[in-house]
């Protein structure tokens, strides 16, 4: 089974950074995430019940990214894949967190991680 839900350049403003100028702002982060999730039913039924649902995943990573700071994007990129694993039940992803400001010189630096096993 390779389907795949696709949520592409979320952006949540976060707290993040390791400097204390980083500590009193926010800076947009971008989330690209490939979820693994067998799409063949919600297909069959057309019902919401049964699709991995990219507005709730949104909706949790945007909470979760609010609730605190953070200074690592490593440290966000492992929180957020946790999260999304064990309250969505997914089984795998792959997960890359972008941080467009942080170099001047730079469009964007970023971390990418997968987790789990595609089965
Ligand atoms: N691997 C990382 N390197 C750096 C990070 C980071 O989160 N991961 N963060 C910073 C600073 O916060 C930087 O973004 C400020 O512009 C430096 N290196």
């Amino acid at each position: 089974m390779s389907d795949i839900v696709i949520i592409q350049g979320l952006k949540v403003d976060a707290v993040i950074g390791i400097y204390d100028w980083e500590k009193n702002t926010r800076q947009p982060l971008l989330f690209d995430l490939e979820m693994a999730w067998d799409n063949r039913l919600p297909a069959q039924t057309d019902d919401i019940r049964f699709a991995l649902d990219y507005e709730a995943v949104s909706n949790e990573i945007v909470a979760l990214v609010k609730r605190k700071p953070y200074e690592l994007i490593e440290r966000v990129a492992e929180e957020v894949a946790a999260m999304v694993m064990q309250t969505f039940k997914v089984t795998w992803l792959k997960l890359r967190v972008d941080k467009p400001t942080a170099l001047p010189h730079a469009q964007s630096v970023a971390v990418q991680i997968e987790r789990g096993s595609r089965g």
